[in-house]
């Protein structure tokens, strides 16, 4: 079979219904949850806001458009090396530079719903995805991993989603040996369904947020709050995750979406 022929399959598979997109984005506007840093060291992205400027009337008639203000690193969104200091300086590490053949890639979605609701500190350690690739197969380099903990089901509260109380967010994430590991198999990045790539704690990690750190440094790329990771497969689901093209952004909204066999 040609790659011709793989590429007519899968446009057949699409228009059959064969192949089922699947939407791993959330509703982006004004009542997304957004990261809050401690005020003391860090100014936050402001809230989304979305602008008509007509809809149909005396200052369109036959037109409807917004404007909008939007952070980069707002809902289900996308972040490049230049986000962090660590990768500061890749000439690809912008989202307007990275290369779009990663734009589209294979995903390895590692469950850990279960003790994400049973802890919302829960850290996915090198061991758990050891174990994981010994259930599953192994996690290959240009790969996607994403952590499913089903934390999209709190994205309507902000306050259940952000978790935070006097001693700070509380939320699941990976450890640094987890994302050590991924990068000495040479993932493409790493994503998760939490308001960034990090644990809630990772703040206090060595090195501090470790995720975004060590992702950046090796000039991979990280994924937040993606939804319905639940009706993914462990191995075999093909996700795309182009950020808008941002003039050397660190990040963008971006509608994610996973290619799955119905
Ligand atoms: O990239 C993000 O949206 C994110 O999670 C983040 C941004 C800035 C500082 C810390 C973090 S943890
Ligand atoms: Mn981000």
């Amino acid at each position: 079979m040609t790659t011709q022929d793989t590429l007519a399959q899968l446009a057949t598979g699409l228009l059959t219904g064969a192949i089922k997109v699947i939407d791993c984005a959330a509703t982006l506007g004004p009542k997304t949850p957004l990261l809050k840093l401690p005020p003391e060291i860090a100014d936050d992205t402001p809230p989304i806001e979305i602008h008509k400027i007509s809809e149909y009337g005396d200052r369109g008639p036959f037109w409807a458009w917004n404007w909008l203000k939007l952070g980069e690193h707002s809902g289900t969104h996308y972040d490049a090396p230049h986000h962090w200091i660590t990768g500061k300086d890749y000439p690809d590490g912008a989202v307007d530079t990275i290369d779009p053949q990663y734009f589209v890639a294979p995903a390895n979605v590692i469950d850990c719903s279960k003790e994400a609701a049973a802890d919302p500190d829960f850290l996915l350690t090198k061991d758990a995805l050891i174990a994981w690739e010994q259930e599953h197969g192994e996690i290959k380099a240009g790969e996607w991993v994403l952590m499913r903990t089903d934390w999209d089901q709190y994205n309507e509260d902000a306050g259940t989603f952000l978790n935070a109380d006097e001693t700070g967010p509380h939320t699941p994430g990976p450890s640094v040996d987890c994302i050590e590991y991924l990068m000495e198999k040479k993932a493409l990045g790493w994503g998760t369904q939490c308001v960034g790539t990090d644990a809630g704690a990772a703040g206090g990690f060595e090195p501090p947020y470790p995720a975004h750190n060590l992702l950046h440094k090796n000039n991979r790329y990280g994924l937040a709050s993606l939804t319905n990771l639940d009706k993914l497969p462990p191995k075999g689901a093909v996700f795309i995750t182009a950020p808008l093209k941002i003039e050397n952004g660190t990040g963008s909204p971006v509608r994610a979406l996973a290619l799955v066999a119905a």
